[in-house]
């Protein structure tokens, strides 16, 4: 049974702050942290915008800038030029405490000699809620995360995940429109994580008019949690969209590379009617879609060279003999349970090997020839990356 209580829970207003505006905006955030030739730039022009109930994941490497953007919002880091705005509001001179948001981070940070109720009313009393209020907003806010029981114990005394769910309740207690969630699974091993990411889903359905910018690098976690997925890589927002777009239609080589391990085979454009393409790889026809973003323009010209990206799932493995399959040679074979993740390596192209996935305990051993087949229309064409700026 779900720990997460669904009531609903509306977010009280920030003073100054309007309605129509976006519950979280960055304008031209610039982070950078030394100074002169040492200075290592964490945040550049970095722009976003987050719609009151919205769920925005910032997705990337190591070291792209999410945290920092997260801190840039909270108040923990200033940023040298920008502006950052909560409801319209500019914050960006603000000290943390009086910026009304939310924050849960990986460690969950709960003071170790404080129990747990005393950690969810430490927040309330920081932002100095009348003293009559404090232990129904307590009580609230542990019942919204299912610790209603473990008011009285000390952190020591519960489990990771059950830290957590404190730490989330302390954010939750001031009543928050922002809530910034940094990397809060990352801590938690696998299984519990996945019961997590649940609960995590039906808080969001519990706050409809809560804003959340959740930091993660997990792929996984960005799809099931966010409306859009904003990809960062070297202090730069690289693709934003919804994460549907990304994974269907990534517009870039590394969003498709890191949205779910995409293959990305360098391929020959024969021909493009609308969004529909012919193009060659290794030599063999294949059809695939040929997208165009959101916003500008690609230009698939014919005999250019572009990327085509398909995902393991979506690879069909058949005889060598079918006609017009690709000959092919396993060359790994990793059984996953419910599935086997097959390397494979085209005839005249070894070093762009695909994975593909096959449902159950595929035995083929390293070795077996094979053909590879894109079923139509399965994989989706993207730009060859440029030089990084
Ligand atoms: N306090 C600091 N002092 C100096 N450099 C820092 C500081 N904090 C972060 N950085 C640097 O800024 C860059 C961005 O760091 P940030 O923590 O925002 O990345 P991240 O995407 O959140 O990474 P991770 O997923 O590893 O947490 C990195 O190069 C990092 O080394």
């Amino acid at each position: 049974m779900s720990r997460i209580n669904t009531r609903r829970v509306t977010a009280t207003a920030t003073h100054g702050a309007t309605d129509h505006a976006p519950a979280i905006t960055f304008d031209r955030v610039n982070v950078a942290y030394g100074r002169g030739r040492g200075a290592t730039r964490a945040l550049i022009d970095f722009n976003l915008r987050v719609s009151p109930g919205e769920t925005v994941a910032l997705l990337g490497p190591s070291g792209s800038g999410k945290s920092t953007a997260l801190k840039a919002l909270a108040g923990f880091t200033q940023p040298v030029s920008g502006t950052v705005r909560l409801g319209g509001r500019d914050v960006t001179d603000l000290p943390p405490a009086k910026r009304g948001i939310g924050v849960v981070v990986q460690s969950y940070a709960l003071f170790p000699h404080m129990r747990v109720a005393e950690n969810v009313a430490f927040g309330l009393r920081s932002h100095r809620v009348p003293r009559s209020e404090i232990g129904g907003r307590v009580s609230d806010a542990l019942a919204m995360v299912g610790m209603s029981a473990y008011g009285k114990r000390f952190p020591r005394e519960l489990s990771g995940g059950q830290q957590q769910r404190v730490a989330i309740a302390r954010a939750l207690a001031i009543r928050p429109k922002v809530l910034l969630l940094d990397e809060p699974l990352a801590a938690l091993d696998a299984q519990l994580r996945q019961s997590m990411l649940t609960e995590l889903q039906q808080l969001r359905a519990a706050l409809p008019d809560t804003a959340m910018l959740y930091v993660t690098h997990d792929q996984s976690e960005a799809l099931a949690l966010a409306d859009r997925i904003a990809v960062m890589r070297d202090a730069r927002l690289v693709d934003i969209d919804t994460a549907e777009n990304l994974w269907k239609r990534p517009p870039s080589s590394f969003t498709a590379a890191f949205l779910g391990g995409a293959n990305l085979l360098p391929a020959v454009v024969t021909r493009v009617i609308g969004t529909s393409a012919l193009v060659t790889v290794g030599g063999t026809p294949v059809t695939a879609q040929a997208p165009q973003p959101e916003i500008g323009h690609v230009d698939w010209e014919s005999d250019s060279g572009a990327l085509l990206c398909i995902r393991p799932h979506a690879v069909n493995l058949v005889s060598p003999a079918e006609r017009g399959a690709m000959p092919a040679r396993i060359v790994g074979t990793v059984w996953r349970g419910a599935s086997t993740r097959l390397t494979v390596a085209l005839v005249g192209m070894p070093e762009t090997p695909i994975e593909a996935d096959v449902t159950g305990h595929d035995e083929r051993p390293v070795g077996t020839e094979v053909g590879v087949r894109f079923p139509d229309q399965g994989a989706v064409l993207v730009p060859a990356p440029g030089p990084v700026s």
